[in-house]
């Protein structure tokens, strides 16, 4: 007899590459953002296109809302897919490239259109519905691929590099929109990235692959205090605090208050190097920086450096990096009582998705 009917994605893929073989489990519930992360040719595009139905898998399953995926046809997984490039057709509008998707479901072309233009309008691209996929921007043109994604209400969200051939202020708007998108969309959606910033902001977990393996998963958060290998501890090593932005003053739940450089309002996250936080035994004095107490609760090398996991006042974590000359002269050990602070220019601020 078959089991209750899980809903979200499990799989469990094999896939013979030539130098290893991908064998990788991956679960991710309704609603919920799964970041795949991993130095190159780790195999995380093989995972995301075995998947979506374009890599043939040796083995396993894969199982959406109980449906078993591994053998259908691409055509018929109810999978919508986001590569780093937005692959519009040149010759169709904006409207007509996301109408598409919807025809191929069987929709007669005047509701295709009508639904892919209402579209457009909610996510504010309405302007853009009648302008070539040539005469579209780096930005305005993955948007209209997102939209052509989600139009036809997939299963699952498959993403690819989204945001990696954007110059960095387009990636830092677009990556709001994505964080609010993917907030809306009611599946599980697995994206694969190389930006340390686009897992910490966009992912509620981080699945970390090498070789074809698993090797951590976990929060951004949990994955950030405790990287399971040097590459990860390099490649997550940011700190995250989720706050709101009225203007330059950021709330966090906990009650922490930051100062950021430029003004924005509503759901944020805050993103900062360690690097950028400088360690102090007494309260810095006639600053204009974010100045914040807290209590050393770790340490451990770090490249040259020496990483401090640093509680603050108001239970917030908080990663430092330090030399071990300055571990020296700090005098710090176990619990040892310290000042942080954080410029407000160092502060990165991107858009959240879900309320805070
Ligand atoms: N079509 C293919 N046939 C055979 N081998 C492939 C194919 N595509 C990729 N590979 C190899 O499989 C391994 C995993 O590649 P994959 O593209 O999945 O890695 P990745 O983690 O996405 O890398 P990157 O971050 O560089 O995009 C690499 O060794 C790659 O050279």
């Amino acid at each position: 007899m078959d089991g209750p009917v899980v809903s979200g994605l499990r799989a469990s893929l094999r896939v013979p590459r030539p130098d290893f073989e991908v064998g990788v489990d991956l679960a991710a519930d309704p609603g919920e953002v799964v970041a795949l992360v991993g130095p190159n040719g780790a195999g995380k595009s093989t995972v995301l296109r075995a998947l979506a139905g374009l890599e043939p898998a040796a083995g396993g399953s894969i199982r959406l809302d109980g449906r078993e995926l591994a053998t259908l046809p691409a055509h018929r997984r109810r999978v919508g897919l986001v590569f780093q490039d937005p692959l519009l057709f040149p010759h169709l509008s904006a409207v007509d490239n996301v109408a598409h998707g919807l025809r191929s479901q069987g929709l007669r072309r005047r509701a295709a259109r009508e639904r892919a233009l209402a579209l457009l309008r909610r996510w504010e691209l309405g302007p853009l519905a009648d302008r070539g996929g040539r005469q579209l921007s780096g930005g305005e043109a993955q948007r209209v691929a997102l939209a052509r994604a989600l139009a036809p209400e997939p299963d699952l969200l498959l993403l690819d590099e989204p945001l990696s051939a954007l110059d960095a202020r387009t990636r830092l708007l677009t990556r709001g929109e994505l964080a609010v998108r993917l907030g809306e969309f009611a599946g599980p959606s697995v994206l694969v990235t190389h930006d340390p910033v686009d897992a910490a902001v966009l992912a509620d977990r981080v699945v970390v692959l090498e070789r074809g393996r698993v090797v951590q998963v976990g929060t951004p958060a949990e994955v950030t205090r405790r990287p399971a290998t040097d590459y990860v501890a390099r490649l997550v090593g940011l700190n995250l605090l989720r706050g709101r932005a009225e203007g330059t003053t950021v709330r966090c739940p906990s009650g922490l208050v930051l100062t950021v450089a430029a003004p924005v309002q509503g759901p944020v996250h805050c993103v900062f190097r360690p690097s950028a936080v400088s360690v102090f035994a007494s309260r810095p004095e006639g600053s204009p920086r974010n100045v914040l107490p807290g209590v050393l609760r770790g340490m451990a090398p770090h490249g040259d450096g020496v990483r401090l996991d640093v509680q603050l006042g108001t239970g917030d974590r908080v990663q430092a990096e330090v030399t071990p000359a300055a571990v020296a002269e700090l005098r710090l050990g176990a619990a040892s009582p310290l000042w942080l602070a954080v410029k407000a220019s160092e502060i990165q601020v991107e858009r959240a998705g879900g309320p805070i």
